[in-house]
């Protein structure tokens, strides 16, 4: 699905005395298909945007265009149920948002709310099961008698048995353990791969960044302070470190490694992976 994020300001409580200016001028145009992570310090704007892109929070100026679907400031009131089909948003612990007494009936829900047949979520359900790795035997236990991890894909199953054409992930991974952290970060990289899945990242980590998306857009203070490709972004370190950021701690060897092997590797030229075969040849190479 097609973004394009046109001039967006988002105040909260306006027109309030306690009116509070969230977003300014944003300006963004993601392609189909693209993996962006949405990096920012804390505050900086990142859940409110995010939450304008399945109208949970509406602009007040600017407009936002999903597809087919436009949001705009004063516009009119309009059915967003196709939008919140097309934008599946993963929240933070979505785990808590498990209610039903079975893992099935909980994934089987989003459908069924959107009219399909009990038979047809059925077997949505025994998909997306497998989709996030668990086993079909789960669908029939209780969602509070799975582990922490275990609730996540169930929960993670609940949005992708909506078949959505983008997915908003607000730190999908906060509270896990570090293998925790990378299944299921890699779940969403192959689902982006193997379906061109538009994906928006909002993350901490600059690591997840860096390994998995196309794009990153860093906010600063409401506003849109750096967009680009990681390696354009990873070169500009100090405008990273003004907005409370910093390069990934791969990004920093990489800088070590230059400064005394007066090599100059870039990530412009090559990917995580075959920058770490280079150094490695080169150390064989002083090895030997
Ligand atoms: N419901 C709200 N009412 C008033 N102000 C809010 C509300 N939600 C967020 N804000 C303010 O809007 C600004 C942006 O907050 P937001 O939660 O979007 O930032 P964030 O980058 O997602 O932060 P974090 O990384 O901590 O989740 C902050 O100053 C915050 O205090």
């Amino acid at each position: 699905m097609e973004i394009s994020i046109n001039s967006l300001e988002h105040r909260y409580m306006q027109g309030t005395p306690f009116e509070r200016r969230a977003l300014h001028d944003i300006s963004l145009d993601i392609n189909d298909g693209t993996f962006l992570a949405l990096i920012g310090h804390t505050g900086s704007g990142k859940s409110t945007l995010i939450q304008h892109l399945n109208g949970l929070l509406k602009p007040s100026s600017g407009s936002i265009k999903m597809g087919s679907t436009v949001l705009e400031a004063g516009g009119k009131k309009q059915d967003l149920k196709p939008l919140r089909k097309k934008a599946g948003i993963v929240f933070q612990y979505p785990e808590h948002q498990l209610f039903e007494e079975t893992v099935e009936k909980d994934i089987m829900f989003g459908p069924r709310n959107f009219g399909v047949s009990e038979e047809k979520a059925k077997k949505t359900a025994a998909k997306v099961i497998e989709m996030v790795g668990l086993p079909q035997t789960v669908l029939e236990k209780s969602p509070f008698d799975l582990s922490g991890g275990q609730m996540r894909r169930v929960a993670i199953a609940g949005v992708l048995a909506m078949n959505p054409e983008v997915l908003i992930l607000d730190e999908p991974t906060a509270g896990l353990d570090p293998s925790g952290r990378v299944e299921i970060m890699e779940l969403f990289y192959n689902l982006h791969k193997s379906k061109s899945l538009t994906t928006i990242l909002v993350t901490h980590s600059m690591e997840d960044a860096s390994r998995y998306a196309d794009e990153i857009a860093v906010m600063h203070k409401g506003e849109l302070y750096l967009h680009g490709k990681p390696a354009d972004i990873f070169n500009q370190r100090e405008a990273l470190q003004q907005a409370g950021l910093d390069v990934p701690e791969t990004v920093q060897f990489l800088m070590r490694w230059n400064e005394r092997s007066g090599q100059n590797l870039s990530l412009s030229n090559f990917t995580i992976e075959e920058l770490a075969k280079q150094v490695s040849q080169s150390l064989k190479k002083r090895g030997s």
